[in-house]
């Protein structure tokens, strides 16, 4: 067995070995919170924000999979759930305006613009577009952060709320691995945070290299990549392998 990465003594009986890379990591489950990213019809169903702009959503019916068999395997570990949504008020004022650069970059802005009988309808609280599909819903006691940029962290109150639970650790899912995912995991990092992404419970948002260019961007600066299955089998353990004889 590989030695992990841990912020704790890793024979702890609460902690869990997570195979991923660059290498395993230990995380305790109570001490770890499942991040949905923007599981909205926006970013994943056809006649969405995505799909208007040009991307190909495809990937993403297999991906909606993938994050309730991790957020099942999350409940049943006790491990807080944390929804995220993007967006902004019908009117748009959360957007920012022409003062803004995300109404200049958002894509959701530039396809409004092209297509001016979606404007109200791309992003905006209250809409179809806005809301989480439908097999990704939230459970009473979960948390859920609207956000109005990129990262989760930014103009939200995320932080606190993790802080206030003592989560030291965040295992991402969702869309777009590239922007949302990446940026607000990013973020995490500088605010100290262990942060793993399940790569084949995330979608990307352009070229299938940008799934990989962020991903190894997370492996080799910012974190660590496991997958569904690894951190569904880390949980269902219910016991510490770092207790064993056979640890290293
Ligand atoms: N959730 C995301 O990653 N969003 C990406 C693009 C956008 O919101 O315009």
């Amino acid at each position: 067995m590989t030695q992990p990465v841990s912020y704790f003594p890793p024979d702890d009986p609460a902690a869990r070995y997570l195979p991923a890379r660059p290498e395993p990591i230990m995380i305790r489950p109570a001490e770890t919170a499942l991040i949905i990213v923007d599981m909205q019809n926006a970013y994943a169903s056809p006649g969405g924000y995505l799909d208007h702009a040009g991307f190909d959503v495809a990937g993403a019916a297999p991906v909606i999979e993938k994050i309730a068999e991790a957020t099942a395997a999350a409940r049943a570990a006790g491990m807080p759930v944390v929804y995220f949504q993007n967006g902004w008020d019908p009117d748009y004022v959360e957007a920012g305006g022409p003062g803004s650069p995300n109404w200049h970059k958002s894509n959701a802005f530039k396809t409004m613009r092209r297509k001016p009988e979606l404007y109200g309808k791309l992003l905006a609280k209250g809409g179809w577009d806005y809301a989480l599909v439908d097999a990704l819903q939230p459970q009473k006691g979960d948390i859920k952060v609207a956000k109005p940029r990129y990262s989760a962290f930014f103009n939200t109150q995320l932080d606190s709320l993790l802080r206030a639970r003592g989560i030291r650790s965040l295992v991402f899912t969702g869309v777009a691995t590239n922007v949302c995912v990446e940026s607000t995991l990013r973020d995490s990092f500088h605010l100290e945070y262990f942060s793993v992404v399940l790569h084949d419970a995330t979608h990307h948002a352009g070229p299938a290299f940008i799934q990989e260019a962020t991903l190894y961007n997370v492996e080799k600066f910012f974190g660590w990549v496991s997958s569904v299955e690894e951190f569904r089998n880390a949980l269902a353990a219910n016991i510490n392998p770092m207790l064993t004889k056979e640890k290293p």
